[in-house]
């Protein structure tokens, strides 16, 4: 039996939860805060852990860096409203297994958990500094934006130019990373990425620049650093808003010399090296408030890269579920031939706050719960069909050129009660109220 840790502050929600899975054969262990589900870390073993992300004490990410730090295999899936699909396909980067926005159905949360509790799954784990092996297709695509990436890519990769690349979450930074290495002279020889968040502080020196046997508790042998390890190919350091101050100043020294010493040694080493950074953050913003250095910025911004937005590459929407599907398909071996024509609607609609991520994820997860043979509307996850119908229901209401009369018209109709003049307008009450902000109207 698998011993499921629960932590959710919403006690019906939880009871429900509890309920649910001990009816599937799960021992639940149901807490409502990070500092109970903490102490029931401590005291048990537990194969997986399911939180909320938003808790009384803090959030589910917090647990999450707890139990990674702990180096324990144990899946953490995080439970989410939709606003927070973004925090939550970032945990996801951190190392949580997988994440389900509530509402969600039994079937979706069973899915999730047996396939983080299947034997084969090898752990999502923070990736800490992977030489990394990405072989991956990189879908260029078709749109204005995309094009102009592809652009980018091209001309500077062939250069020696430090590169940062900004974007949002699980827009492809690392992609587009590795795009550039594989275009470069330096093809041939490593891409190492390196998550500068996921860096602990006092070791930062030895991750990056190695260390020699004995030269602290620990250092039980000789450790080559990051930069030695991508010597005459490309270091990629992502999240490099993260670093913290006196690793900056490590960094800087390192780039511009080109020239590392191990922790514990004298000798130093000559590394020749190509820097490509990458963040979500303002770096710019982060300089003006003193987070960041001027000079280390400078440093990295040779030549600057904006990754868009998924929604800014909607032509490309179907290229890249088609993608995922197939690769979907591939890992869960299934033969799913493609989408409902509702489910592309709902696709070329919703605004993908996690961006390409976010899409694989929804992806995998639908082509798991499919029972056809196309994905259909009944595998997505509710609130994307909401988002949906909100969407449609806005269309509807904006394609009329006398919205803001016909507001006021069932308004008046309906002796200004919101929910009938709503219903009359064929719109729910959210969409109403945004309209009725819209037009500054006063009820
Ligand atoms: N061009 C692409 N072609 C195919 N898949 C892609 C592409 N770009 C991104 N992906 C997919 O999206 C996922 C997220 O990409 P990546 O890790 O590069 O994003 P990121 O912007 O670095 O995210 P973060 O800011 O969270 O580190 C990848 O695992 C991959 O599945």
């Amino acid at each position: 039996m698998f011993n499921v840790l629960l932590v959710e502050d919403d006690i019906a929600f939880n009871k429900m939860l509890e309920t649910f899975l001990t009816k599937k054969g799960f021992h639940v262990t149901a807490t409502f805060s990070i500092e109970a589900a903490r102490k029931e870390l401590k005291s048990a073993t537990h194969d997986l852990v399911l939180t909320d992300l938003r808790l009384p004490d803090g959030e589910g990410t917090v647990l999450l860096s707890e139990v990674k730090l702990l180096k324990t295999a144990i899946p953490i899936i995080m439970m989410t409203n939709y606003s927070d699909v973004k925090t939550a396909v970032e945990a996801m980067k951190k190392g949580a297994y997988d994440y389900v926005s509530k509402p969600f159905r039994p079937d979706e949360i069973i899915a999730v958990i047996d396939s983080a509790l299947k034997p084969s799954k090898p752990e999502v784990s923070a990736k800490i500094a992977t030489s990394s092996g990405k072989r991956a297709t990189l879908i260029e695509g078709k749109s204005e934006a995309s094009k102009r990436l592809s652009e980018f890519i091209r001309l500077v990769a062939p250069t020696d130019m430090s590169v940062l690349i900004w974007g949002e979450s699980g827009t492809g930074k690392e992609y587009v990373a590795k795009a550039i290495h594989d275009k470069s002279l330096r093809a041939q020889h490593p891409f190492v990425a390196v998550d500068c968040g996921a860096i602990p502080r006092a070791i930062a020196a030895s991750e990056f620049f190695g260390h020699v046997k004995g030269s602290f508790t620990g250092a039980t042998m000789d450790k080559i650093g990051h930069f030695e390890a991508a010597n005459k190919g490309t270091l990629f350091l992502d999240e490099v808003g993260n670093l913290s101050y006196e690793n900056q100043i490590n960094l800087l020294r390192a780039l511009q010399e080109r020239k590392v010493k191990p922790v514990g040694s004298t000798m130093e080493i000559s590394v020749d090296i190509r820097v490509i950074a990458a963040t979500n953050e303002d770096l710019g913003q982060a300089v003006k408030e003193g987070k960041f250095r001027e000079d280390l910025y400078h440093r990295l911004n040779e030549f600057i890269i904006e990754v868009p937005k998924l929604y800014d590459r909607q032509q490309d929407v179907l290229l890249f579920a088609n993608h995922f599907l197939q690769s979907a398909n591939d890992q869960l071996d299934k033969n799913i031939a493609g989408f409902s024509e509702e489910v592309i609607e709902i696709f070329n609609n919703y605004n993908w706050p996690g961006n390409i991520r976010e899409m694989g994820n929804l992806i995998k997860r639908a082509t798991l719960l499919e029972k056809g043979n196309i994905i259909t509307t009944e595998a997505l996850p509710r609130e994307l069909l909401r988002y949906g119908e909100l969407n449609a229901q806005e269309q509807l209401l904006s394609k009329h050129d006398n919205e803001k009369q016909m507001i006021l018209k069932a308004m008046e109709k309906t002796r200004f009660n919101k929910t009938k003049a709503a219903k009359i307008l064929g719109v729910d009450r959210k969409t109403l109220y945004n309209k009725i902000k819209q037009y500054d109207l006063k009820f």
